[in-house]
């Protein structure tokens, strides 16, 4: 599985940590940064790991600012993208089972490592269950398209 992760300045020192958690995983990581803890506007790095999801250039991602507000926003603006704002494992599992989310946003400044790990490392484990779910994740996608069609 490969994950992109993106973070601003308020992420970064959580990002420091995630990425070798992942790599020690055997996960194929791309880190898109920042790379120091200078101020950055977060909706550049969540565009760029949102548009990696929607064009199938990774399998998920991972956004960290300081709250991962802003981050989820954003990256929900790209189509085909289920961003999801957590600090709970067992929010991180549902999100997977019945939302198929497909990037986690986290708020450095709101979580610490282990939980962060927990987190991390239930989101990625569990499966998506698919059946009236895939339906209703998919009139997600319907929706918008109609909400953005011409002839409505
Ligand atoms: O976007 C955010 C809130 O949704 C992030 O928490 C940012 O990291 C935060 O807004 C950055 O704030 P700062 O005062 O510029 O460090």
């Amino acid at each position: 599985m490969k994950i992109i992760v993106g973070c601003d300045h308020g992420g970064y020192e959580l990002k420091e940590k995630v990425v070798p958690h992942l790599k020690k995983q055997n996960y194929e990581v791309e880190d898109i940064g920042t790379h120091s803890m200078e101020s950055v506007d977060y909706p550049v790095y969540a565009l760029r790991v949102a548009q990696a999801i929607a064009e199938g250039r990774a399998d998920r991602g991972i956004l960290i600012c300081g709250s991962g507000i802003g981050m989820c926003m954003t990256a929900n603006r790209v189509p085909g993208v289920r961003a999801i704002q957590i600090s709970e494992p067992y929010a991180a599992k549902m999100s997977r089972r019945h939302n198929d989310s497909n990037i986690l946003c986290l708020g450095g400044r709101f979580i610490g490592q282990d939980l962060a790990f927990e987190v991390v490392d239930s989101w990625l484990k569990e499966p998506f269950e698919g059946g009236r779910h895939q339906r209703r994740v998919d009139l997600i996608d319907s929706l918008v398209q109609g909400l953005n069609s011409k002839d409505r």
